[in-house]
């Protein structure tokens, strides 16, 4: 694709701008998806044409991802195929690393995914407390690290990134994470931290960074479920735990790292993993999606679920927006850290508060009318206002909207 032809990036990252001239889809020369911004929701993407339903607007592949603990033994860490059962080829150096064949085995170790420097780096989890969980974001985390120092400029000769600069602009919400959440983070980055000191680097990434980092795999990834593993898609998800075999059931929930419905097809029930897609981690949330996503072996496809217009936004949804306005809210708040802002939701939210203000008011004037004819005819306190009519819900619905239109 031409970057020339590319308009209407507003979110002033050349590295954005290049991800998204080099990843989306093209319809007559023009990307299909171009960068906006704003301050409740961050970058979001829109149409850059009309587009029809089933129009991919983008195919890419994953740029890491990391199995639960409890998991570990029972799918590839190469080809990520869930064996269902435990797996019998292992690292020779470690028992960090499980293969459902000795071709994986192998393949794993040329690609350079698991070289001896992640067995000795890894090699700490055995003793370490983190549940499974954390130690997919860990490994993740690790991989990044690495890509860190291959993206260094005097290290790469000039040539193109490893995707780390990309990954450095994710959104993190390592300061909206609650107190406990915040300190398991910080544990697990200080491990790591420690043992790329001992093993590989002088001058790692101070702490606070790792915890940033840490948080970015957990706001952007998408969970890599039981049922979904082969067939295809999940949304970015939140957290699970798991276990071998006849696990624990993860939780399938959400957004930019584990979430449900961004996908067709069976409910996802167990979480095994979860991968970042740097591109379509620009896909927000929204409570009625325009997009969904679907992914298989380690790629990504997102499509159109309706014709949208130029310029319409481009989302999917985290959660499954099927449940109720205050469980969705809750449900993104609790597994994303962030509080909806989409047209859903803000127009629910606009219905509710405008049925709440209503009635507060009518309450205030039948009190004032109340105590006005209770002195009238000198009894006292009886109240007694008629009880305000029932705002019905459309036209708590026309008053949200026009209010919201007057925004
Ligand atoms: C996968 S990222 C999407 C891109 C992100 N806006 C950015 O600038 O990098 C997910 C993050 O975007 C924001 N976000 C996504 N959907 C949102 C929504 N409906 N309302 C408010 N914020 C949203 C949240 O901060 C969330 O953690």
């Amino acid at each position: 694709m031409e970057e020339a032809g590319v308009k209407g990036l507003l979110c002033g990252l050349p590295l954005y701008e290049k991800l998204v001239t080099g990843s989306v889809e093209c319809k007559d020369g023009e990307p299909v998806a171009v960068v906006s911004f704003d301050e409740a929701r961050g970058r979001y993407l829109v149409a850059g044409a009309s587009l029809k339903q089933d129009d991919v607007v983008l195919r890419t592949d994953t740029f890491e991802r990391g199995i639960l603990g409890n998991y570990k033994k029972r799918v590839c860490s190469f080809c990520f195929k869930d064996a269902k059962k435990r797996l019998h080829i292992h690292c020779r150096d470690c028992e960090q690393a499980w293969y459902c064949s000795e071709a994986c085995r192998e393949a794993h170790k040329r690609s350079g995914g698991h070289s001896l420097l992640h067995c000795k780096i890894l090699s700490g989890f055995g003793s370490s407390k983190f549940n499974g969980d954390m130690e997919s974001i860990i490994k993740i985390l690790l991989a990044v690290l690495l890509k860190r120092v291959e993206a260094e400029p005097s290290r790469r000769g000039g040539g193109g990134g490893t995707g780390y600069e990309l990954f450095n602009h994710l959104q993190s919400h390592a300061d909206d994470l609650l107190p406990r959440s915040k300190k398991d983070l910080k544990d697990a980055c200080s491990f790591l931290r420690k043992q790329m000191q001992r093993h590989h680097e002088e001058a790692p990434l101070p702490l606070d960074e790792l915890v940033h980092h840490a948080s970015r795999i957990e706001s952007n990834c998408f969970g890599i479920f039981e049922e979904a593993a082969e067939a295809g898609d999940q949304g970015p998800s939140t957290s699970a735990e798991g276990g071998e075999g006849d696990a624990p059931r993860g939780e399938a929930s959400g957004g930019v790292n584990g979430s449900s419905q961004q996908q067709r097809g069976p409910q996802r029930d167990v979480m095994l993993g979860r991968e970042v897609y740097l591109e379509a981690s620009m896909f927000n949330h929204s409570c009625e999606p325009t997009c969904v996503m679907s992914r298989s072996s380690g790629a990504c496809e997102v499509s159109l679920l309706r014709d949208v217009d130029q310029g319409e936004e481009l989302t999917i949804s985290y959660i499954d927006e099927t449940k109720p306005g205050a469980h969705r809210r809750k449900e993104l708040k609790r597994n994303y850290h962030f509080d909806c802002h989409c047209r859903k939701c803000e127009l629910d939210l606009l219905a509710l508060r405008g049925g709440k203000k209503y009635k507060h008011l009518h309450k205030k004037k039948a009190k004032k009318k109340g105590k006005g004819r209770a002195s009238k005819e000198g009894s006292a306190g009886s109240g007694g206002g008629a009880a305000p009519p029932a705002m019905n819900f459309e036209s708590q619905v026309d008053q949200a909207m026009q209010k919201f239109l007057a925004l």
